[in-house]
C-alpha cells in the first residue's frame, strides 16, 4: 500500500470545481475524459503485461473513462473486453461508449473473468452503497488483479461513509487528485497502491499527502539554543515524559529540560524538580513547551496547563492536557499543536461529524490550533484549512509510548520557530521515517536511540 508523496487531495465538490475551472480555461470535459482514459489504458497495459483485460463500465463518467480506455487498449492490440451495468447515462459517457466498437457484455453471474479487471463502475458520483446482488457478482472477481479507476467502486470518495468496496484494488489510479477515501480508514487499505494521473487539473494543494522527509542539516552557524530549546513538563508519571524529552533531543532540539522528574533519559537532558517550572516558563530561550505525556487529568495538570497558557509560549498539548486547555485555546491564539488519538479526539470534540479530515479541520478551526489527529491514518490540520494526510504510516508504531515520542518530536520542530503546521508535518514525517528505518520488533524506546 502506498500513495504518492505531496499529492493533492480533493473532495468530490472540490473536484467538480476544479473540473469547471478547467472548462473555463479551455479544456473541455471530454478532453479530460480522454486524458483520464489514456492514463487508465497505460496503467492497465503495464499491469496486464499482454494478458487479457476485462473492463467493467458503470453508467456515469467513471464508466466513460472505462470505454475510452477500452478503445485505446484495443488500438494498441490488447485483448480487451467490455462489460456494462447499463447503457451510459451522461452525455460524456454516451460519447465514450460510441467510440467503442466492440461488443458490450452484461455484468451478471455469467460474466467470464480475465486476469486483469479494470473497475470503472463508480467513481466520485456514488451516492449509496452498492446493491447486494451486484456486490455478489463482483465477489467472483476478487481473486483477479484489479485496477480501480479513480476509486474502488462502492466507497464514498469523500471518506465520510464507511462503505467498503466489493473489489479491493491492487492499484487505484486517482484522476486529477487523490480523494479523502484513498488516505482514510477503513477504505485506504482497499485502494492498494494509489497512483495519480494529473490529467491537467490545477488542483488546490491546501490538502495533500505527506511530503517526502528531507534531512535538514543545522545551519553552519548553529549553536544549541538556535536549534531550539524544549521544556517538557513531566507530572506524576515521568517515564512517558522521559520518552518525550529524549524524542525532542533526538528530533533535533538543541537543548531539552525535563521538569518535574529526577531521571534524565539522556545525560544531555536537564532533569529538575517541578519547583522551577514557572521560572523555566519565563526563560526567553524556551521555544516550545510540551505537556501531557504521562500526566493524568486532575487539578495539578490544570494548574500547570494554565501556567503554560499564561506564558504565551508555543505549546504541544497531548492526552489529558488537551481537555485541560480546551476552554482557553481559541481566546488567545498562539502556536499550538494538539496530538489526540481517536479516544482523546472523541472526548475533546464529541459534536463533530463528517470524515476524519472534516473533523480534524473543524477541530483546528474551533481551537485555532494545529491538530495532529493520530492513528494509522493520521491527519494534520491547520486552522487556515491546510491539511496533510499521513497514510500509510508505519504499523510498527502501533505500540505503547510512540505517541509520547511524537509529542517530543513536535516540540523539537516547533521550538525551531517556524510555522506550527509545518512543524507538526515535519514531526509526523520524522516519526514515520524513524519507525520505517527500525521496523520489526520496534518498541517506543528504539525511536529515540541512534
Ligand atoms: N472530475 C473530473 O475532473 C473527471 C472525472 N472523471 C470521471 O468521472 C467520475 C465521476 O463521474 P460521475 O459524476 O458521472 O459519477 P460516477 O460515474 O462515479 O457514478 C454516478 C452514476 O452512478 C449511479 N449510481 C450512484 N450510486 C449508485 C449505486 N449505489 N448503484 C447503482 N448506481 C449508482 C448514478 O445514478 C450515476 O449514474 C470520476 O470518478 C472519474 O472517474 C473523468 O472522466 C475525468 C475527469
Ligand atoms: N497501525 C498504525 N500505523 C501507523 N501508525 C500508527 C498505527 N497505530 C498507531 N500509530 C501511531 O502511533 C502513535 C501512537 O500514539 P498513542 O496512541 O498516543 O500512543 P501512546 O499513548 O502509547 O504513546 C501515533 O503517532 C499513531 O499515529
Ligand atoms: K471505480
Amino acid at each position: 500500500m502506498s500513495v504518492p508523496a505531496d499529492a493533492p487531495i480533493l473532495t468530490s465538490d472540490a473536484m467538480r470545481e476544479a473540473e469547471a475551472a478547467c472548462a473555463v480555461q479551455g479544456t473541455s470535459l471530454s478532453e479530460l475524459m480522454e486524458l483520464a482514459g489514456a492514463a487508465v489504458a497505460d496503467t492497465a497495459w503495464r499491469m496486464a503485461a499482454g494478458a487479457p483485460i476485462l473492463i467493467l463500465c458503470g453508467p456515469g463518467n467513471n464508466g466513460g473513462d472505462g470505454y475510452v480506455a477500452a478503445r485505446l487498449l484495443a488500438t494498441r492490440g490488447a485483448a480487451v473486453r467490455v462489460a456494462a451495468l447499463s447503457e451510459p447515462s451522461t452525455e460524456l459517457a454516451k460519447a465514450a461508449r460510441a467510440g467503442w466498437s466492440g461488443p458490450v457484455e452484461a455484468v451478471d453471474g455469467r460474466l467470464a473473468p480475465a486476469p486483469l479487471i479494470v473497475d470503472a463502475l463508480f467513481g466520485v458520483g456514488l451516492s449509496r452503497p452498492i446493491a447486494d446482488d451486484l456486490a455478489a457478482i463482483l465477489g467472483h472477481f476478487a481473486d483477479r488483479r484489479i485496477l480501480a479507476v479513480d476509486v474502488p467502486s462502492g466507497i464514498d470518495s469523500d471518506g465520510a461513509a464507511d462503505w467498503m468496496p466489493p473489489l479491493r484494488a491492487d492499484v487505484t489510479l486517482a484522476l486529477g487528485a487523490l480523494k479523502p477515501a484513498h488516505v482514510l480508514l477503513p477504505t485506504a487499505p482497499a485502494c492498494g497502491r494509489v497512483l495519480l494521473a494529473p490529467i491537467g487539473i490545477a488542483a488546490n494543494k491546501a490538502m495533500r499527502t505527506l511530503p517526502r522527509v528531507r534531512e535538514t542539516q543545522p545551519e553552519a552557524t548553529a549553536h544549541k539554543f538556535t536549534r531550539g530549546m524544549v521544556l517538557v513538563f513531566a507530572g506524576p508519571m515521568p517515564g512517558a515524559a522521559g520518552l518525550t524529552a529524549a524524542a525532542a533531543l533526538r528530533a533535533g532540539a538543541g537543548y531539552v529540560v525535563l521538569n518535574g522528574s529526577e531521571r534524565a533519559p539522556f545525560s544531555a537532558i536537564i532533569a529538575e524538580s517541578d519547583a522551577k517550572f514557572g521560572e523555566r516558563l519565563d526563560d526567553p530561550r524556551v521555544g516550545a513547551v510540551v505537556i501531557g505525556p504521562g500526566f493524568p487529568a486532575g487539578d495539578e495538570l490544570l494548574f500547570d496547563v494554565e501556567a503554560a497558557l499564561d506564558s504565551g509560549k508555543p505549546l504541544v498539548l497531548d492526552a489529558a492536557a488537551i481537555d485541560a486547555a480546551l476552554p482557553r485555546l481559541s481566546e488567545t491564539p498562539r502556536k499550538t499543536i494538539l496530538t489526540p488519538h481517536e479516544g482523546e479526539f472523541a472526548r475533546a470534540f464529541p459534536q463533530l461529524y463528517g470524515s476524519k479530515i472534516d473533523r480534524a479541520k473543524a477541530a483546528a478551526a474551533r481551537t485555532q490550533a494545529v491538530v495532529v489527529y493520530k492513528g494509522a491514518d493520521t491527519v494534520i490540520a491547520a486552522p487556515d484549512g491546510r491539511l496533510v494526510a499521513a497514510w500509510p504510516g508505519s504499523p510498527w508504531l502501533a505500540t505503547a509510548g510512540t505517541g509520547d515520542v511524537l509529542a517530543g518530536a513536535c516540540g523539537a520542530m516547533l521550538a525551531r520557530g517556524g510555522d506550527a503546521f509545518d512543524a507538526a508535518v515535519a514531526a509526523v514525517g520524522w516519526h514515520i521515517a524513524q519507525a520505517a528505518r527500525i521496523g520489526p520488533g520496534l518498541v517506543a524506546d528504539d525511536l529515540i536511540r541512534d
